[in-house]
């Protein structure tokens, strides 16, 4: 043995003897003779894990080293249990729940944690029992908690939380609702906004919290929203789940421990029931599923459904309403820039390549879903992205791929039973596989999320029609026209028998984020494009040489050129034509680009099929866009008319 403290020698019974070396008395070292802190099995657990700290966001170094007004620490503890109680008060009751820090599993630790927070006042059990807050775990707790006590849950070979959303594999829009009141009955726009009267949202809110009550411990994550100082807002989440606190802890901006302890009250708070349903019998219920946003009470409640993108979209409904009310442009966009602090958005609906493109190694990420474009410039509102999994490749999208590793939540994939190793290409639980990663998990991140003016305005379309030129440069009128138009066409996915593209319009690419009329925040677009000088691009992210069926997706690395051309400003000077029906500037060259795919009409055989079908496309656009041509936008309602014509013509 080359650096041995002992040596074996080989006797002549067979049997190894182990001299120790240095020993002196050829005897073994005592280890009694090296002390350990503790007389039992008890104390020595307690020193596993020193004092309570709070995951944070890296924001800038004065933040986090500004001292904090010391209260003391056990007064903090119970001014916040206070706060908490105070949100998760019955209305009827009036009092809050007896609330106790900590897991109720380790029951001594919690009992002397007890804070009688607000005097009882009504006589039923409900007012005797306690419920225990788990308040901003970190991810290591919160993946004890998931896998000690949420079915599903499992740790991935890259170290990932893996967990199933239950029914519910995606969002539901149709049981979304907004409270209509005198205020919001003059602001909103009707169409995506659900509506519901106050008294059913009381009636919704008091169901979640009666449930989230009776359980023995709820999650609570207090964070924030928005990059940008300025307009940085703070949300509670009350969940009944690890899986959903860990995905927020994750999706929002991660406080400081500084941060934490002088957060105060919550500007918005959502109380998510997850699994337990809404009452059919309750007015306005259509299924047992409800997602209910009141903004004059700044609460959201969710009910039947588990899905955890609900939370952060619906946040973003909520910026939707609050950001423009200050002129902030909120947008249903990813975010990057190069190195010259060249901004470049992406707008596009679900599945079309706004966090794809927007995580590019040669950039920096500024975020992958929700803007916020101010006078300071573009912030992300969130801490983190939400890729979808679905045939992620490493080659192909290296950063996403290396992103899913511990503190990473893997929603409803599926994986080896033995390796815990994930197939990315099985679709057995759904389509809709999702990875949700704190955005510094992205080597490239920009920290803190904010960056300048952008200087390309970048519209994907995931066209399964195939019609779409791959890229397009536009004018403003078109970049208006595109944007409320917000067109997309995907394929049903999986099924049979499906060969007919479903084309959506969704106007601002976010139909149902939304608040306002869409033509407020085109408005707002046309204005800061403008000003700042944007140029404004359509890029198909879909299909060509054929519809869906007949023709293939294109390329994801012809798309990056593309991109790329854009970035670095060659895809200005290029040389272009126009396209006949949707009158679309095409460039004749792309490097890296095989110049005949850039017109479409090259790539189908069957050029009679192309024409009828772009035809179909455009007839469907024209349909779409007929309810905003009354709409005036600009001053005197010019722009209205530019932007009406600069749809198709045919
Ligand atoms: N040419 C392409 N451009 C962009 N994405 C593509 C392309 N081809 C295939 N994809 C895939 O399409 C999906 C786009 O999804 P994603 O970027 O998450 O959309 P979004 O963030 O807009 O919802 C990814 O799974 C990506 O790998
Ligand atoms: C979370 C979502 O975002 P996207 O698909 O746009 O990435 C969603 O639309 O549910
Ligand atoms: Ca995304
Ligand atoms: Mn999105």
């Amino acid at each position: 043995m080359a650096d041995g403290d002992f040596t074996v020698s080989k006797p002549s019974n067979g049997l190894a003897k182990i001299r120790t070396e240095g020993s002196g008395h050829g005897i073994c070292h005592d280890d009694s003779a090296l002390p350990v802190k503790a007389q039992t099995i008890d104390e020595l657990h307690s020193l596993q894990k020193k004092r309570w700290s709070s995951p944070t966001t890296p924001m800038d170094q004065q933040t986090q080293q500004q001292a904090f007004i010391a209260a003391s620490e056990e007064e903090r503890h119970k001014q916040r249990l206070q706060s908490i109680s105070a949100s998760l008060a019955s209305l009827t009751r009036e009092t809050g729940p007896k609330l106790v820090r900590g897991d109720p599993a380790r029951n001594a630790e919690g009992a002397n944690r007890v804070h009688h927070v607000t005097p009882t006042v009504s006589v039923t059990d409900s007012a005797l029992k306690f419920t225990h807050i788990l308040y901003n775990l970190s991810p290591a707790e919160l993946y004890e908690q998931a896998i000690k006590y949420e079915k599903g849950s499992f740790i991935t070979s890259a170290g990932a939380l893996a967990t199933l959303s239950g029914a519910k594999t995606g969002r539901s829009p149709r049981d979304k609702r907004v409270v209509i009141d005198e205020t919001t009955s003059e602001e909103l726009w009707g169409s995506p906004n659900i509506e519901m009267d106050e008294h059913t949202f009381m009636v919704n809110r008091e169901r979640a919290v009666d449930y989230l009550n009776s359980l023995e411990k709820v999650f609570v994550n207090d964070q924030f929203l928005n990059w940008d100082p300025e307009y940085q807002i703070k949300v509670r989440i009350v969940s009944a789940r690890a899986y959903h606190s860990l995905f927020m802890h994750n999706m929002c901006i991660r406080p400081t421990p500084e941060e934490i302890e002088n957060f105060g009250v919550p500007d918005f708070t959502i109380y998510n029931a997850g699994q337990f349903p809404c009452n059919r019998y309750t007015h306005y219920m259509t299924s047992s599923t409800s997602i209910d946003l009141n903004l004059a009470r700044r609460e959201m409640v969710i009910l039947g459904t588990q899905y955890a993108g609900e939370m952060k979209k619906g946040l973003f409904s909520v910026m939707h309403y609050l950001m423009p009310k200050k002129q902030i442009l909120s947008l249903h966009s990813g975010c990057n820039m190069g190195k010259d602090g060249d901004v470049a958005l992406f707008f596009g609906l679900s599945g079309t390549g706004k966090t794809t493109l927007s995580t590019d190694q040669n950039r920096l990420l500024i975020g992958d879903d929700e803007h916020c474009w101010s006078e300071n410039g573009i912030s992300n509102i969130e801490g983190g992205c939400y890729a979808k999994c679905i045939e992620l490749s490493k080659e192909k999208e290296p950063d996403i791929w290396n992103a899913i590793k511990f503190g990473t939540v893997l929603e409803n994939v599926v994986f080896d039973e033995h390796t815990r190793e994930v197939d990315y290409e099985d679709k057995s639980v759904t389509e809709n596989t999702r990875a949700s990663y704190p955005i510094e998990y992205i080597p490239n991140a920009k920290i803190p999320c904010i960056g300048p003016h952008p200087r390309n305005v970048i519209l994907l379309a995931c066209d399964a029609f195939g019609v779409l030129p791959p890229v397009s440069r536009l004018t403003l009128a078109q970049t208006m026209y595109h944007f409320i138009s917000g067109y997309t066409a995907l394929v049903a996915g999986t099924e049979d028998g499906i060969k007919e593209p479903q084309a959506t319009f969704s106007a601002c690419f976010g139909a149902a984020f939304i608040m306002l009329h869409p033509t407020k925040y085109a408005a707002m677009l046309a204005e800061k494009m403008e000003k700042h000088n944007a140029a404004g691009w359509l890029v198909n992210t879909g299909w060509s040489g054929g519809r869906y069926g007949v023709g293939n997706r294109l390329k994801l690395g012809y798309t990056r050129k593309i991109i790329d051309a854009i970035h670095s400003g060659s895809l200005l000077n290029a040389e272009y034509k126009k396209t006949e029906v949707f009158g679309l500037q095409i460039p004749t060259q792309v490097e890296g680009v095989p110049s005949e795919i850039l017109d479409p009409v090259n790539t189908w055989a069957d050029k009679e099929a192309y024409k009828e079908t772009l035809l179909k496309l455009a007839g469907l656009f024209r349909q779409n866009f007929e309810v905003f041509a009354d709409y005036k936008i600009g001053q005197e309602g010019k722009l209205a008319d530019e932007i009406f014509a600069a749809g198709p013509n045919f």
